[in-house]
């Protein structure tokens, strides 16, 4: 078993909320931390659990305007021509039982909008299995810093979801055939809720 964590990240706060999800996720299972420039274009067949974040946006994922507005805005450390929405969008369907589940940075405003949430609409749509409820880690400004106890928080929701995914996992082919149809959407109830 192994994650896939996918993270964009403009001025490095999504990405140290990537990193501390991934060591939360490493109690039950190997987890591998991509920026989202060098993520491959389909999902490796070994992948059990994917987990994609990036900073909210105009109440969403980012688009190419908007990070050419967070490059004007001070330096940046991620990739400029590529976010998770075109990730996610040049995904082939899913052929595999990877469970997934999406995360974002944004403002501490009531109003700022998820980018978690258009990620995690995307997924499903791709037909994965969502895992948990799309979670969202608070940053005090526009270039951060997180917010106080956020990386506990993500470190958190990392183990809590790679316990999830390690505990559903059938192990033995025969288990799989056993269970199906629970199987191919194990976690509409038992999703982690929204963070
Ligand atoms: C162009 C731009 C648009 C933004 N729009 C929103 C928004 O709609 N809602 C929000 O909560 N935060 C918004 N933010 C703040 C980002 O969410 C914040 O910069 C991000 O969480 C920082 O993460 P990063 O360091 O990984 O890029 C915006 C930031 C930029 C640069």
């Amino acid at each position: 078993m192994r994650a896939l964590v996918v993270y964009e990240s403009m001025y490095g706060n999504t990405e140290a909320v990537a990193r501390a999800i991934a060591e939360g996720i490493e109690g039950s299972m190997h987890a591998d931390v991509v920026e989202v420039g060098a993520a491959p274009r389909t999902v490796p067949a070994d992948v059990t659990m994917l987990v994609v974040g990036g900073p909210t946006h105009a109440f969403s994922m980012s688009w190419p305007s908007t990070r050419r507005d967070a490059a004007g805005r001070a330096p940046i450390v991620g990739s400029h021509d590529r976010g998770i929405r075109e990730w996610i969008g040049g995904l082939p369907g899913v052929t595999t039982q990877t469970a997934a589940a999406a995360f974002d940075t944004r403002s501490t405003s009531r109003l700022s909008g998820s980018a978690a949430r258009a990620a995690s609409r995307r997924l499903d749509r791709l037909g994965f299995p969502l895992v948990a409820s799309p979670a969202s880690f608070r940053v005090g400004d526009v270039t951060g810093p997180l917010a106080d106890g956020e990386l506990d928080r993500a470190y958190g929701w990392g183990k809590a979801l790679g316990a999830q995914v390690a505990e559903r996992r059938p192990t033995r082919p025969e288990v799989r055939s056993a269970h199906q149809h629970a199987y191919h959407r194990p976690y509409p109830q038992g999703r982690l809720g929204e963070a």
